[in-house]
């Protein structure tokens, strides 16, 4: 499990952090998702221990992470900005991974090369931007981690590259319980991998919830009346809401049953209830907490 707790982080006078706590589970899938500069890369350095925090406790199965070499030799990380020796080919750079990462799996290795369709002689410095993800990928996934953490790793790779990686990493949380957290602006990717999802917003975690439960719990509801009611959603957690002539257009965070008791009782000439997207989710809780956003998008 990945525990990060009460972790604060200033940068001179910027504070980038702020109490943040977020968990991941032992063979899940978690997706961290936030605007941009929210602190997603700053929390993902964090855990992978490359940066300490002024306060606060990260820890893995337990064990604290920064400067613990066996924990990182069980973590397979993608930063946003790669790093390749400039020399170096990806058969070079595979047998600097086997000399770091004990579990390094040679079989894999190869198989990946070749499903890729990756050149092991040419310099990786050549490769293009959307090349050198993959091999990092086909590097970082034969070294057979425990933990997998990848910053925006699906970015600028091609939709069968990505169908690609997501089945290796959905594949090896299945048979060996790899525990993966991924930050990603993409949520319709996330959406269709993830168990869990965590949303950041100025360097403090707004929500952190199963996604089938949070996707359970937030409804796009329309309803009309004929003899309205005075305030009929006053009980409601209403995120948002709008008049589209005689409906009301409302997203609201409650238990399905509760909403539907206190609308029903107001009588209404329609009522219809709709699942939201991750994406919706996203921009109505963030919205309510983010001014500028609102401002955007309202
Ligand atoms: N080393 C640093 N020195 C000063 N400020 C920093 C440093 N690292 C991060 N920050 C600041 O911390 C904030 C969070 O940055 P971070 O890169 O973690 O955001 P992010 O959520 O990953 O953004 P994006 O989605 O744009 O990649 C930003 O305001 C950034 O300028």
């Amino acid at each position: 499990m990945i525990k990060v707790t009460d972790v604060n982080k200033s940068f001179d006078q910027f504070k980038a952090l702020t109490d943040l706590n977020l968990h991941v589970n032992k063979g899940s899938i978690y997706g961290l998702v936030g605007t941009n500069g929210a602190g997603k890369t700053t929390i993902i350095k964090h855990i992978t221990g490359i940066v300490c925090p002024d306060s606060g406790q990260i820890t893995i199965d337990g064990e604290a992470v920064f400067d613990n070499r066996q924990i990182k030799q069980r973590m397979g990380f993608i930063p946003d900005d790669l790093f390749f020796f400039s020399t170096y080919n990806l058969k070079e750079m595979s047998k600097f991974y086997k000399n770091l990462y004990p579990n390094w799996n040679a079989q894999r290795y190869a198989h990946m090369v070749t499903q890729f369709g990756l050149s092991e002689n040419r310099k990786l410095a050549r490769f293009s931007k959307g090349m050198q993800k993959q091999a990092a990928f086909v590097l970082i996934m034969s070294s057979m981690p425990d933990y997998l953490i990848l910053d925006e790793p699906i970015d600028g790779l091609d939709p069968i590259v990505r169908k690609l990686v997501w089945k290796y990493i959905v594949e090896d949380v299945a048979e060996r319980e790899m525990t993966v957290l991924v930050s990603s602006h993409n949520l319709k990717e996330l959406e269709g991998i993830c168990d869990s999802i965590g949303i950041l917003s100025k360097g403090h975690m707004v929500m952190e919830r199963d996604l089938d439960e949070l996707k359970s719990d937030v409804h796009k509801i329309q309803v009309a009346y004929k003899n309205k009611p005075s305030e009929p959603y006053k009980q409601l957690n209403v995120l948002h809401r709008e008049a589209r002539g005689t409906v009301d257009l409302l997203i609201v965070r409650d238990k399905r049953e509760f909403v539907e008791q206190i609308i029903l009782a107001g009588e209404p000439v329609l009522f219809d209830m709709l699942p939201l997207s991750l994406e919706e989710i996203f921009i109505y809780e963030l919205g309510g907490v983010d001014n500028e956003i609102q401002n955007i998008i309202f």
